[in-house]
C-alpha cells in the first residue's frame, strides 16, 4: 500500500491540476460522490455538514449539494472566512444557497449553540472542516465546534482526514473529530495508517487523480 504524508498529497493534488490539468472541480466532485456512496440514503435522511473554507470545505459543499440534489434534508454549518474561500468553494455554495434554506455561518457564542441544538436533531455529521492543509494546532472557533461535533454523539464521517488530526504525523492538534468512518482520497496518509484507531475506520476511494501524478511526486518520473 502506497502511503503518502501531507505534504506529498497536496504535491500530487498540485501536479495533477497544474501540469495534468485535471479540473480541480472534477476532484472535488469525485471526493463528494465517493462518501455519498458509503451513505445508506434510506437509513440516514437527515444530515449535518460542518465546512471550513478550504478544498476539503469544498467537498463537503459538493457532498451537501448531492444530498440536497435527492431530497435529502441538509443543514450546512461554515467556519471560516468565506471570502479566503477556493473558486471550488465558491461555486458548491452558489449551488447549495439555491437548494438550502438551512445555511448557518458560525462565528459566535450564539451560532456555537445554535448549531449545537440544529446537530443533535440530525442522524448523520459530516466533518469537512480540515484536511491535508491542518497544519497547526486547533484552536479557538474550530477547537469549539469539534468539541460540539463530539460532544452529540451522532454517526459522524470525515472527509479525508478526520479534522484536528495530522495528516502526516498521526498527531493530535488539539481537538480531533471521532470519526465512526474516514474516506480518504485516493491515498492512504501516514497520519492515518499509523494510528491503529483510524486505520481500522478509513477506506480509500479514487478521486481520478492520475498515477502519473503520484508517479511524478513520489518517485520523480516524469520530471
Ligand atoms: N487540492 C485539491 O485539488 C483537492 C483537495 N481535496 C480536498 O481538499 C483538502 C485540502 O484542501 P486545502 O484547501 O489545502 O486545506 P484544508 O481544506 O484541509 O484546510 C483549509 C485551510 O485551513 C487553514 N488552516 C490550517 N490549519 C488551521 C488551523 N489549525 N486553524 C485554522 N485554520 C487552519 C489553512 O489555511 P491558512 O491560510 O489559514 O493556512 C488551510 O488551507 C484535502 O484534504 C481534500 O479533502 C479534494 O478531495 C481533492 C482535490
Ligand atoms: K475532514
Amino acid at each position: 500500500m502506497i502511503l503518502v504524508d501531507r505534504v506529498q498529497m497536496q504535491a500530487i493534488d498540485r501536479y495533477a491540476i497544474e501540469v495534468l490539468k485535471v479540473p480541480a472541480l472534477s476532484l472535488v466532485e469525485r471526493a463528494s460522490m465517493a462518501v455519498l456512496k458509503h451513505i445508506n440514503l434510506n437509513k440516514f435522511g437527515y444530515f449535518g455538514v460542518v465546512v471550513g473554507v478550504g478544498n476539503n470545505g469544498a467537498d463537503g459543499l459538493a457532498l451537501a449539494r448531492n444530498l440536497l440534489a435527492r431530497y435529502k434534508d441538509v443543514e450546512i454549518f461554515i467556519i471560516g472566512d468565506v471570502e479566503k474561500a477556493s473558486p471550488e468553494f465558491k461555486l458548491n455554495l452558489e449551488s447549495c444557497e439555491m437548494l438550502c434554506e438551512e445555511i448557518y455561518y458560525v462565528e459566535s457564542i450564539e451560532d456555537l449553540e445554535n448549531m449545537e441544538k440544529r446537530l443533535c436533531n440530525v442522524n448523520l455529521i459530516v466533518d469537512a472542516i480540515f484536511g491535508t492543509g491542518l497544519n497547526r494546532p486547533v484552536t479557538g472557533i474550530y477547537a469549539t465546534v469539534i468539541s460540539i461535533i463530539n460532544n452529540v454523539m451522532k454517526y459522524k464521517i470525515s472527509i479525508d482526514i478526520p479534522s484536528g488530526l495530522d495528516a502526516s504525523t498521526g498527531q493530535d492538534l488539539g481537538e480531533v473529530v471521532d470519526a465512526d468512518l474516514i474516506v480518504t482520497m485516493q491515498l492512504m496518509k501516514t497520519g492515518l495508517y499509523e494510528r491503529e484507531a483510524y486505520k481500522r475506520k478509513c477506506v480509500i476511494e479514487d478521486i481520478g487523480i492520475p498515477q502519473k501524478a503520484i508517479d511524478s511526486v513520489l518517485y520523480g518520473l516524469f520530471n
